[in-house]
């Protein structure tokens, strides 16, 4: 891997207490808030017109029904004919209307989640945010947040927001409209009267209000419950993938049972969680039929005593009926979608927890200084590792690592030789002292197993540089160097090579990564120990012949391998750790 990306990735003062839990605005702000999103202001100004003119449209549809109801009542046929053609076109030009509007919609969903998918990715890989360790396991499911959680909710976002919009322009509509067919209602009492002005309007809101908040009081569990609901099913997925990438050794182990009933016992979780969200679901539907039907005639019952009152027409009592239920359905959408709005404050919720596990990855205190300088040598202080729980590992006198140099590192397992390549890498926080890396140098640590993406071999072999960057001549060399020209006979052969590769032959490819890539430094983690000790030794020798210059730096238990190094660093551990 290579680490010039990676150098003293974290700040070295601050704490993760301290980090930042973006708050509801920072899922929005960047994205919405950028001077150059008038691509997609513009498609919202389009839809937001699109909008205005389908509710002039609805209304003007429910003017025609009172109309028709009123010729029909004349017995007016030319009229009745002008109405139904007036009312087939006012549809047909709401329906073409509905399908841009849904087109539009799409688009801006597309390219905000593109923007959020994007955001996301860089969050994850900058810093150490990625290989972070997570206390709180926020990080672990970072595949189910960039992938799951940022498409639904940039979906369920745009969805949720141009539909509360299209909702509020109907209210707005109908309630003028429903306001101009109440008239004033007069209530006698006694000498007295209370005159009321629009008052299907307060009849409206006040069953929709009252619709609403006992809506919220059944159904606001299911927003705790959308939250869990993408936490089991990411911890079961995962599960199931671990299987997938550790079959092998699985069967080796003879663990199936212990596998399954691992995943049982995850699924299980997924299992209650949808089972409580069922009964949750079947209360809600329950309250709404319920509430429905008992107020079935309200808007009837509203419209009469204008009407007994000589007032309103039958037809203007179809218009009143009409407007009420358009008023009606358009405020009961808070309550017809509090699932999916549950859902989305869920989605949210996660985001947030997510950017904020991020923020306290890089706000996560780093012990050591990792710098670039001018000098051509790798040199430190003396190095002080530590758990990560703070207990010490060993202490490393200080480090000089020349041009063309071999070092091996020894000492028993557990004393901390992989932590000390980690925080000459950079990627190890927890301890203290201070790095100094060349400036230009090309770096290079080989872990015991190497990661091979899946794809083309000469993808792999040439990671994390990209294949066009060698020609393959090159490539067919350094596999015959490492003994693998027989065994790739196609450069350009796709595969799992993670899982087709033997422990032995990945570590062969990562030295072909080597000698094909030509670092300033090589770090080898145990990078031998699948091989047989000739094929260590011909790698070694390759090695040595073909990066002359190259500065070499071991960890080994082996004692063969200490043939090929000059220098040897051996580690001690701590005090506190013998004990
Ligand atoms: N990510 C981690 N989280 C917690 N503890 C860790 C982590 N990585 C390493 N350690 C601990 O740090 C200690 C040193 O580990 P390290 O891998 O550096 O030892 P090592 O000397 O290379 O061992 P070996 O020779 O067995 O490979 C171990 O006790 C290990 O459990």
């Amino acid at each position: 891997m290579s680490t010039t990306s990676a150098v003293n990735a974290a700040p070295a003062h601050s704490s993760p207490d301290a980090a930042h839990r973006p708050g509801m605005l920072h899922l929005f702000a960047p994205y919405w808030g950028a001077r150059k999103r008038w691509r997609a202001w513009l498609l919202v100004v389009l839809w937001l017109a699109i909008t205005l003119g389908s509710a002039w449209l609805y209304v003007r549809a429910n003017e025609l029904t009172g109309e028709l109801t009123d010729a029909l009542l004349a017995r007016n046929w030319d009229l009745l004919k002008k109405v139904v053609w007036m009312t087939i076109g006012v549809g047909l030009l709401v329906g073409a209307l509905g399908v841009v509007r849904t087109a539009i919609i799409d688009l801006i969903d597309l390219d905000w989640r593109t923007w959020l998918s994007n955001h996301y990715l860089e969050q994850w890989f900058s810093s150490h945010a990625y290989y972070a360790m997570d206390p709180d396991g926020a990080l672990s499911n970072a595949d189910q947040h960039i992938a799951e959680d940022v498409r639904l909710f940039a979906n369920s976002s745009v969805v949720n927001i141009s539909n509360m919009i299209n909702v509020l322009v109907n209210i707005v509509a109908f309630t003028a409209v429903l306001w101009a067919l109440s008239g004033t209602l007069t209530i006698p009492i006694g000498d007295w009267s209370i005159k009321i002005p629009g008052y299907m309007v307060y009849v409206a809101l006040l069953y929709n209000l009252a619709y609403l908040l006992l809506v919220h009081w059944v159904g606001k569990r299911l927003i705790v419950l959308g939250m869990k609901r993408q936490t089991v099913e990411a911890d079961y997925r995962y599960g199931a993938m671990q299987v997938r990438e550790n079959a092998v050794q699985i069967a080796f182990y003879g663990g199936a049972a212990n596998e399954l009933q691992r995943l049982r016992r995850r699924f299980a979780k997924i299992r209650d969680n949808v089972l409580a969200t069922v009964v949750r679901n079947a209360k809600l539907e329950m309250t709404r039929t319920v509430y429905g039907h008992l107020f079935a005639v309200l808007p009837t019952l509203t419209a009469l005593p204008r009407y007994f009152a000589g007032e309103i027409t039958m037809g203007g009592v179809t218009q009143a009926v009409g407007a009420f239920g358009q008023l009606s359905a358009s405020l009961g959408y808070f309550q017809e979608s509090y699932k999916s709005f549950a859902m989305w404050l869920a989605l949210a919720n996660r985001l947030r927890d997510f950017s904020w596990a991020i923020n306290k990855a890089h706000a996560r205190p780093n012990g050591f200084t990792v710098v670039r300088g001018n000098q051509s040598d790798i040199h430190s202080s003396v190095l002080a590792l530590r758990t990560p729980e703070g207990e010490p590992l060993a202490d490393v006198a200080p480090l000089k690592l020349a041009a063309g140099s071999r070092t091996l590192v020894r000492g028993p397992s557990g004393t901390g030789k992989s932590t000390l390549l980690r925080t000459l890498a950079g990627i190890w926080m927890h301890g203290a002292g201070t790095v100094t890396l060349p400036a230009k140098a090309r770096i290079m640590f080989l872990p015991q197993r190497s990661y091979l993406p899946s794809g083309t071999f000469k993808a792999a072999m040439c990671y994390p540089l990209m294949p066009d960057q060698f020609d393959d001549a090159t490539c067919r060399r350094v596999l015959e160097i490492c003994g693998l020209g027989g065994r790739i006979t196609s450069l350009n052969t796709r595969d799992n090579w993670q899982q087709l590769l033997s422990g032995g032959e990945q570590q062969r490819v990562a030295f072909a990564r080597v000698l094909l890539q030509r670092p300033d430094f090589v770090f080898l983690d145990e990078a031998t120990s699948a091989l047989d000790p000739a094929t260590e030794a011909s790698l070694y020798q390759a090695l040595l012949k073909e990066l002359p210059d190259s500065a070499i730096i071991s960890v080994a238990h082996r004692t063969a391998v200490a043939d090929y190094h000059d220098d040897i660093i051996e580690l001690v551990p701590s005090a506190a750790q013998a004990a």
